[in-house]
This record gives structure tokens, C-alpha cells and sequence, in this order.
């Protein structure tokens, strides 16, 4: 079955090509991504394609009891008939004399037990992003009658774009199979449920339970089964008892709650976890970055703010490429736009209201980031000053998007890319070119050769701050007068982003919200043209 082109691996005797004999495709083994119970699993190329998969390869010689072989023959013939985003593809499979070989979707950002070693613990909106997918997967296999049986966090693989994928059916089995052979205990000791340790059997609530043990492991970094000896440990399960998790949520301590329920049938089905108030009234960012895998994320705004500085981002960096930030600096990455990531923290460094640890604004999935804070300060999660955009004005077919945080810091994302912040606390000028690092300065030592940016800036905070006052009825925010008239510009001023509030302005522009009670002016809607109250900037600005 080698290749006449294939060299040994030294230390281990498996080629580095494998061809499939069905089709006479040829591939090249590359690193080890990991050992399993039977065999290892490494990264391969499709030769001919350059597709690059994961590879099992179990050695013939590592199941020569019935039992063993017959978990793997189990493991192909659940597994390759499945076709679903969050479970991970399986693309072939085949044998040789020495090996069994079951190709599948490569996964390259490992599995969430990777990220939950190098993070400790995730964050609520964090985690309602993993569930959501881990939910959408298991209710197909669930639809397909097919209980996973070990669902844990090493099981949960995640590709380059972040997206989980349910993985390692080595131990799933079909509900009918499941019925039939009520004795067997399987998975993982933690994470088995009672019903399963009382010999009952596994059945679709088992992952249920699993599934409970998944989100309390990934909010509190350790598992609520954690304890020796093993009787004593299914005695707590058996009576569902685990230690308080009393820094979560209410939202979230009720779920894990219901999910770990000793009686199977009390326990909610997947749709009302997914309707639970966790989920419903928690935010889910739609994108993680994957710098998630290793730090706190700065998630993307939700509507409406994100809409409009995603607008403000397409207009001001049409054209210029946007990079995610990544980790480890590997070669050949082109640095990130992301404005602000390097900025000091004053600008917006505390967790916005409702959303545990986030420290930013961004522009959402496409648009370049406009992070306007700095890189999340765990400390700060205790009591976190809340900052917001209170005003701001798009200028942006001219010189720029100027706005205005209840600290009184401004700051310009300008026509050429850069982004310049004037920050109260600290007072410091942080100038983030377009590509590269952000600096920072005392205003004293700004250089000369920002002068005409920071005349942009001044202009910018003096105009938001002079002119953007009036107290606005939240709903009659339709100025109209001016729209589309000489200046061209949008200004408004704003609450922070949340639920409710705002109104829809005339070009398809909706912004507002709630205003925090001590913010002096009602939210308004954003609005494209002149706004009736907010006389027009000079065409110069004041360099
Ligand atoms: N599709 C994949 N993409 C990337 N890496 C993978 C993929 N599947 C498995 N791996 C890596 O290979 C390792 C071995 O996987 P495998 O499923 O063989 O065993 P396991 O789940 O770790 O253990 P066991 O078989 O005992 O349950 C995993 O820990 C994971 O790091």
C-alpha cells in the first residue's frame, strides 16, 4: 500500500504516504495531532488537492480482541453516514494490512479542552457561543438517534474560524443499541450521569447531563464532579451535588441547575435550553476571534452601534485588507488593523453593562475593529467603570468619524485609516497608524507631523461637545432638515448599546438605546444628513 516514493518516520513504523486503495488517492502524513485510546491522529494532505484533513490511524494490531475492533467498526459506520456544520466531516475511510484509516475534517484550533487549559475559565457570552453550536450538533445526532456518550470538553474540536465541531464518536451509540444494553457504563467518570452509574442505561438526557457538566467546567475551570474517592464522587452525582457556583450568573447557575438534575426526565430537552434565560437574554457574539483560544476576547458590538461603526469602517478603510489579530506572531502574518488593540486601557476598558468581560467596541465580523479599549483587565471585573460613546459625527466623506466617551475622551477614526484618541485618564494622545502599533504621547510632545490630525480631532471634540446638546424625546429623532444637503454628515448622540430604544433613522441608519440615567441627554437615532438642532461644521476644519 506505500508508495514507492515513501520514506519511514523514524521511530515509528507508519509511511509517511498513505494511498487509499478505493480511489488511488495519494496522501502525505504530516505532524501528530494526538494519541487516542486506539491509535494517533495526525494532520495529512491530499496530494493532489493540497485539502488538508486529520487523520485516525488505528493499528490492526491494537485491536485484535473482538470488543475493540468491533468499538472502532462502530465509531465508522455511525460517524460516515453524518453530514452536519458542527460535527466534524467524515471524508473516508479505508484499511490495509496494518491499519485502519478514518480521514476527517481537519480541526485546527484543537479542542475546547486546549482553550479552557490555556484560558481557565471562559466567559459567560464565551460559553453561550460554544453551546449554541455544541447544541445545534447534538440535536442532529440526537435526530439521527444517535447518543454521543462522551461528550466533554476534548471532544469538542474547532476549526480555523472558530466553529465547534462535535468529534470522537468512538463511544456513541444508537438510541435502540443504547436500550438494548442498559448495564453498560461508559464515558468519561466525571461526567457520567446517574442514571448512567445506577446501571439504567444511556439515553439522549444522558448527554443532556454531560452537557451540564460541559458549561460548568468551562464557566469555573473545574468539573462538579471533582472528587476521590469514585464512590463518593457518584454518590454527589447520584444526588446531583456539586459545589455552588456562586460568582456565575443567576441566569447561568439556574441552566446548570436544570441540565444537572438527578432525574433524567426533569431535565430540559435541547430547545429549552436554548430558549432558557441564559441563552435569551444573555449576548452571543456571532464571531469569536481566535485570539479567544489564549485571552479574553473583545467582542463585536450588537446592533445597532455595531451597524453603524461597521458603516463608518467600510467607508473610512475602503479598500485597505483587515487582519484578525492572532497569536504567536507566525511568520508570514500581515499585522492587524485593529484599531486600538494596543491602545492604552483608558479610553473604554470596562466591561460593557450585560456583557462579562468584554473591554471593547468592534465594528463586527467583516468590518476592520474599532476597539476602542484596551485589552481586558481581569481586576477590572469587579467594579468596572462603564464608559460609552455618548456623541459622535460621521464626517467621514471628508475627514473622518469623530466621537465622544462619557469621560469626556474623543477621539477620530480619520479618512486615511488612523485612528487618534484624546484620553482623559491617563491625559495621553494615542495615535494608532494604519498599520502597525499604536503610540501614545503627553499632549505636549504630540509631533508636529500630527498637527493637522489633532486640529481634525480638536475639531471633532469641540463640535460634539458645543453643539451636540439637545435633549432629544427617544422615537422623534427624525431631523430630516438637511438631509442629504451640503455638509453631508451624520452626527448624533447615544446611549450605550442595548435592547429597545432608538429609533430607525432615515437612510437605513438606526442607533440609540437606553441612556444610562446619568447621562445627561436622552439617546437619540443616528442620523444621515443635518440634523435640525446640530448646526453645520465649518468646511475647514480647525487645523
Ligand atoms: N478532526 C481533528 N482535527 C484535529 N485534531 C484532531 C481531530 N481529531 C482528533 N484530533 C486530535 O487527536 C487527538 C487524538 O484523537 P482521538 O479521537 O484518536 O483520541 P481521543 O479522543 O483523545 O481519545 P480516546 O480515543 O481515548 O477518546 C485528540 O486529542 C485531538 O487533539
Amino acid at each position: 500500500m506505500e508508495h514507492s516514493a515513501s520514506r519511514r518516520a523514524q521511530g515509528d513504523n507508519l509511511s509517511y504516504f498513505i494511498e487509499d486503495p478505493g480511489t488511488g488517492t495519494l496522501y502525505r502524513r504530516g505532524q501528530l495531532l494526538g494519541k487516542g485510546a486506539f491509535g494517533r491522529c495526525y494532520k495529512l494532505t491530499d496530494t493532489s488537492t493540497g485539502k488538508v484533513y486529520a487523520v485516525k490511524i488505528v493499528p490492526q494490531a491494537r485491536i485484535t480482541r473482538l470488543e475493540s475492533r468491533g468499538k472502532v467498526e462502530r465509531e465508522i459506520e455511525l460517524h460516515c453516514h453524518l453530514s452536519h456544520r458542527h460535527v466534524v466531516g467524515f471524508h473516508r475511510h479505508f484499511a490495509d494490512r496494518d491499519n485502519i484509516y478514518m480521514i476527517l475534517e481537519y480541526c485546527s484550533r484543537k479542542s475546547l479542552a486546549h482553550i479552557l487549559k490555556a484560558r481557565k475559565t471562559l466567559t459567560e457570552p464565551e460559553v453561550r457561543y460554544y453551546l449554541r453550536q455544541i447544541i445545534a450538533g447534538l440535536r442532529y445526532l440526537h435526530q439521527q438517534g444517535i447518543i454521543h456518550r462522551d461528550l466533554k470538553l476534548s471532544n469538542f474540536f474547532l476549526t480555523k474560524n472558530m466553529q465547534v465541531k462535535i468529534g470522537d464518536l468512538g463511544l456513541a451509540t444508537r438510541d435502540e443499541q443504547a436500550g438494548r444494553r442498559r448495564g453498560v457504563v461508559c464515558g468519561t467518570p466525571n461526567y457520567l450521569a446517574p442514571e448512567v452509574i445506577a446501571k439504567k442505561g444511556h439515553s439522549f438526557q444522558s448527554d443532556i447531563w454531560a452537557l451540564g457538566c460541559v458549561m460548568y467546567t468551562a464557566l469555573t475551570g473545574c468539573s462538579p464532579f471533582e472528587i476521590t474517592p469514585k464512590q463518593e464522587m457518584y454518590q454527589c452525582i447520584r444526588e446531583g451535588r456539586y459545589p455552588t457556583p456562586n460568582h456565575l450568573s443567576p441566569g447561568a447557575r439556574d441552566l446548570i441547575g436544570r441540565l444537572l438534575a438527578p432525574s433524567p426526565s426533569a431535565r430540559p430537552s435541547l430547545e429549552e435550553v436554548l430558549e432558557h434565560e441564559f441563552f435569551s437574554q444573555g449576548f452571543t457574539p456571532d464571531k469569536l476571534p481566535s485570539r479567544a483560544c489564549h485571552s479574553v476576547p473583545i467582542f463585536a458590538l450588537p446592533n445597532p452601534i455595531s451597524k453603524l461603526l461597521k458603516k463608518a469602517g467600510k467607508v473610512l478603510f475602503r479598500g485597505l485588507p483587515c487582519q484578525e489579530p492572532r497569536a504567536g506572531g507566525s511568520s508570514g502574518h500581515v499585522p492587524p488593523r485593529a484599531l486600538g488593540s494596543v491602545l492604552p486601557p483608558p479610553a473604554l476598558s470596562g466591561p460593557l453593562p450585560g456583557w462579562p468581560g468584554t473591554g471593547g467596541l468592534s465594528a463586527g465580523p467583516q468590518g476592520p475593529l474599532f476597539l476602542l479599549a484596551a485589552e481586558y483587565n481581569p481586576v477590572q471585573r469587579l467594579a468596572p467603570p462603564v464608559l460609552w460613546v455618548t456623541r459622535w459625527v460621521d464626517y467621514s466623506n471628508k475627514y473622518g468619524f469623530g466621537y465622544l466617551l462619557s469621560d469626556g475622551s474623543t477621539g477620530a477614526l480619520l479618512a486615511d485609516g488612523t485612528h487618534l484618541a484624546l484620553c482623559l485618564r491617563p491625559p495621553r494622545v494615542c495615535y494608532c497608524p494604519g498599520r502597525g502599533e499604536a503610540v501614545s504621547f503627553p499632549r505636549s510632545a504630540v509631533p508636529a507631523s500630527l498637527a493637522t490630525k489633532m486640529g481634525t480631532l480638536l475639531f471633532f471634540s469641540q463640535y460634539m461637545q458645543q453643539k451636540l446638546l439637545e435633549v432629544r424625546p427617544r422615537g422623534r429623532g427624525t431631523p430630516g432638515a438637511g438631509q442629504g444637503g451640503r455638509e453631508n454628515h451624520w452626527a448624533g448622540s447615544v446611549g450605550y448599546a442595548s435592547a429597545g430604544g432608538g429609533g430607525e433613522a432615515p437612510g437605513g441608519s438606526a442607533m440609540g438605546g437606553m441612556c444610562p440615567a446619568s447621562c445627561a441627554h436622552v439617546a437619540g437615532g443616528g442620523y444621515k444628513g443635518e440634523p435640525r438642532s446640530v448646526p453645520s461644521p465649518p468646511a475647514q476644519p480647525a487645523a
